[in-house]
């Protein structure tokens, strides 16, 4: 098994930027499918290809997509895993393990954006949330900020960094493997693995030319730094 922290790649819209970050050595990589909010959002048609080809294991981001559909995505592009951004993953698990046994579900939880001291947050009821979807067949987590963007509430690729304090609190007593989200870049994935510990991070933004198109210098800037840093991550 791998020792070091994880690296899963979001937000990819095409298979040349699947193979770009698995050539760099992403373990991951991550397409949205049908979420409105998302300007990189694919139909369950359109990332075909990307899913078919892709090197690594690939993820399969959705959002309130209703369990029809879901069973459509699921048999059409066979992900590795299916994350949910809304909070239905537990209710979800078990049906879909049912049709796609060996399928790993993955659940998004929010944290507040780092400098948002008035927005509540409890640790306790954090790692409660993740007990429960570990007991519903939940695989893994995905610790992730949302924010506010024109006027509408974006549960991911938002760029924004979340309280890493309070992301170290959770992933120190997960019993579910937890990544990290939100706002990494080349710039402070240093700090971020070194400060929270995570299985793995997860990025979307931090490696783009422009929306949608990944870079190959800030994926190979970001391997480089997460290989500097030091210490033991969780597992
Ligand atoms: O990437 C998007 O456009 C996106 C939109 C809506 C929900 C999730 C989205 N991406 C999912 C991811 O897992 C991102 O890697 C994660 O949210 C972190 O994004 P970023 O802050 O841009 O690194």
């Amino acid at each position: 098994m791998k020792a070091g922290c994880r690296v899963k790649i979001c937000g990819i819209t095409n298979i040349e930027d699947a193979k770009l970050s698995a050539g760099e050595g992403a373990d991951y990589i991550g397409v949205v499918i049908e979420v409105s909010y998302s300007p990189r959002s694919q139909t369950v048609k359109s990332a075909e290809p990307i899913f078919a080809n892709a090197p690594v294991p690939a993820v399969a981001l959705v959002h309130e997509m209703q369990p029809d559909r879901l069973t459509e995505l699921v048999t059409c592009l066979k992900p590795f895993a299916v994350q949910f951004l809304s909070q239905d993953g537990a209710a979800m698990a078990g049906q879909l393990k049912k049709i796609a046994p060996g399928m790993e579900i993955w659940q998004s939880l929010f944290l507040p954006a780092s400098g948002d001291s008035s927005s509540a947050f409890d640790c306790g009821t954090m790692l409660k949330q993740v007990e429960q979807c570990k007991e519903a067949g939940v695989d893994a987590v995905v610790l992730d900020t949302a924010a506010v963007i024109n006027g509408v509430v974006r549960f991911g690729g938002t760029g924004t960094t979340g309280r890493w304090d309070q992301a170290a609190q959770v992933v120190a007593d997960s019993t579910l493997p937890a990544f990290l989200a939100g706002g990494i870049k080349p710039e402070n994935v240093r700090e971020a693995v070194e400060s929270v510990r995570p299985y793995g991070i997860d990025l979307c933004s931090g490696v783009e030319l422009h929306t949608g198109i990944k870079s190959l210098a800030k994926l190979r800037s970001l391997m480089e730094e997460v290989q500097k840093a030091g210490g033991i991550n969780k597992c």
